[in-house]
């Protein structure tokens, strides 16, 4: 039976400012499942990363809750490992150090470094581990990051369109990558991306967001299996389903 993992019930959030009042997201609810692969999309401006934010533990809402694992959240906690566009390393410590950052609570030295050994094994890092960030292409240093969110040993993926900033080729193989590791690990992915052919590529479903207020318009399930082709009919069509969706 698939269990509920992550429960957004009736969120919602507003901005105020000197010049006025924003309503960034409404009434939006929607369950997420252990081990399911989610993707966010909507146009600009219509509310994600502030959904994200908020599932995060890194914003409150407004009004509504958010539950993980039937649990209320609060504040940020090591249930849940954020991925942001930038990797966000430290430009000092090696990839070994960088990664390690996100271990808690564990005071033997070899216990650290088996963690962080097995880490960058399922990133494909292993051989970099004394390397300094300035020596990473950028999809290395974005594995880093996830190595590292690898460490904390989340419940949930939170990813604000992790790959954005990088090249196609690099990102296309990052996706690939992204099902290898949520496949391995088993862990529930929720995924910010404005880009729907990525949603298409990686996610088991897909959430449709309208802006003014952000809401949820729609959610899809994807039925292929992986890998996905681009290239086929069905996925042809549910692209132009989804884009129909959100202009
Ligand atoms: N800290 C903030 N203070 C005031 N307004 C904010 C803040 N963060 C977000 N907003 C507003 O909330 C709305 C939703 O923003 P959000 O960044 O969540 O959208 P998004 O869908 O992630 O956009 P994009 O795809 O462009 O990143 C926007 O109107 C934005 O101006």
């Amino acid at each position: 039976m698939n269990k509920v993992l992550v429960e957004v019930r009736d969120v919602g959030k507003v901005f105020h400012s000197d010049w006025g009042s924003i309503e960034a997201l409404k009434e939006v609810n929607f369950r997420c499942n252990q081990s399911e692969f989610v993707s966010i999309v909507g146009a600009s401006g219509c509310g994600k990363t502030t959904l994200l934010r908020i599932i995060a533990g890194l914003e409150p809402p407004s009004s509504g809750e958010v539950l993980i694992d039937g649990e209320n959240i609060d504040g940020p906690g090591y249930g849940r490992a954020v991925v942001f566009q930038e990797p966000r390393l430290f430009p000092w410590l090696t990839v070994e150090k960088n990664t390690a950052l996100g271990i808690q609570g564990v005071e033997k030295q070899d216990e650290v470094e088996k963690i962080v050994a097995s880490s960058l094994q399922l990133v494909g890092l292993t051989q970099f581990s004394k390397a300094y960030p300035y020596e990473l292409s950028g999809g290395m240093a974005q594995r880093v990051s996830l190595a590292r969110a690898l460490t904390f040993k989340p419940k949930v993926f939170l990813m604000d369109e992790p790959f954005s900033a990088l090249d196609a080729q690099t990102r296309a193989r990052m996706q690939e990558e992204i099902i290898d590791l949520w496949q391995k690990t088993g862990k529930t992915v929720i995924l910010v991306t404005h880009d729907i052919e990525e949603a298409l590529t990686v996610s088991q479903k897909i959430m449709i967001m309208s802006p003014s207020p952000g809401t949820i318009k729609e959610v899809l399930e994807v039925p292929f299996a992986y890998p996905r082709n681009p290239d086929r009919l069905e996925f042809i069509n549910m692209r132009k389903t989804i884009l129909e969706a959100i202009r």
